[in-house]
């Protein structure tokens, strides 16, 4: 990757499903700025979801064409849909819009550190088990898939520990405030770097 790419830093959110890392990133990226690179998936939107907003929702037939060209620098199955990054998106929109986020399960943000080293900056976002599933039972998820989630919880916590930061979330303003002070401490020093 050329050095002016190089500078910049992909901030992923990462943690236990259900854990609040959407909510947190997506309140995070409006506060500092920092543009989202979405992924495809192939499953259908839920009530409330926009296409270009939360994910590229796109048909498993051009899921298969983008994965056959090479496109997705990850890519990850579950419960039968499939969710991908493509590698050129993150390029251009570091070259746009300067730093950016994604959110990631745990395996995408392993893949993406592999990638990319230093610029990546994970943010563990996590909340008790407890707390983690009432959410998603409040939130209308199916009970099969929040099983499913529920079934990774302590997979993903040990995840905490190979992240950059780690941040709990109870109360929404707090973690978003925290997490913003945290990164603003990155994107100062980017600046001063470059002067
Ligand atoms: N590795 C990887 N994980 C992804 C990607 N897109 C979404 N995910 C994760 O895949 C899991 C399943 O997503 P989904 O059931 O749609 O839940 P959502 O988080 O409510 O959208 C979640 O943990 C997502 O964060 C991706 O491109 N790569
Ligand atoms: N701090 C919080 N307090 C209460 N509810 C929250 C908090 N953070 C997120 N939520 C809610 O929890 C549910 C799961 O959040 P979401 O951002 O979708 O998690 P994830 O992306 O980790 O699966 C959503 O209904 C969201 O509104």
């Amino acid at each position: 990757m050329n050095e002016q790419l190089d500078r910049k830093l992909i901030f992923v959110f990462t943690g236990p499903d259900g854990s609040g890392r959407k909510t947190v990133a997506d309140s995070v990226g409006a506060t500092l700025g920092i543009a989202k690179v979405l992924s495809y998936a192939t499953r259908k939107p839920r009530p409330g979801e926009a296409n270009g907003q939360d994910y590229h929702f796109i048909s498993p037939e051009l899921y298969e064409q983008f994965d056959r060209a090479g496109d997705f620098i990850e890519s990850i199955c579950m419960n039968g849909n499939h969710y991908g990054v493509r590698g050129m998106d993150i390029e251009q929109s570091l070259l746009q819009n300067g730093s950016v986020f994604l959110i990631l399960n745990t395996e995408g943000a392993e893949l993406l550190k592999e990638q990319y080293g230093d610029q990546v900056i994970r943010l563990f976002i996590y909340a008790d088990r407890r707390t983690v599933q009432d959410r998603q039972q409040e939130a209308g998820v199916d009970s099969d898939i929040v099983r499913f989630r529920m079934d990774q919880y302590e997979t993903a916590v040990a995840y905490q520990a190979r992240c950059e930061h780690a941040f709990e979330n109870y109360d929404l303003a707090h973690t978003v405030f925290d997490i913003s002070n945290t990164l603003e401490h990155y994107l100062q020093r980017n600046l001063v770097e470059r002067d």
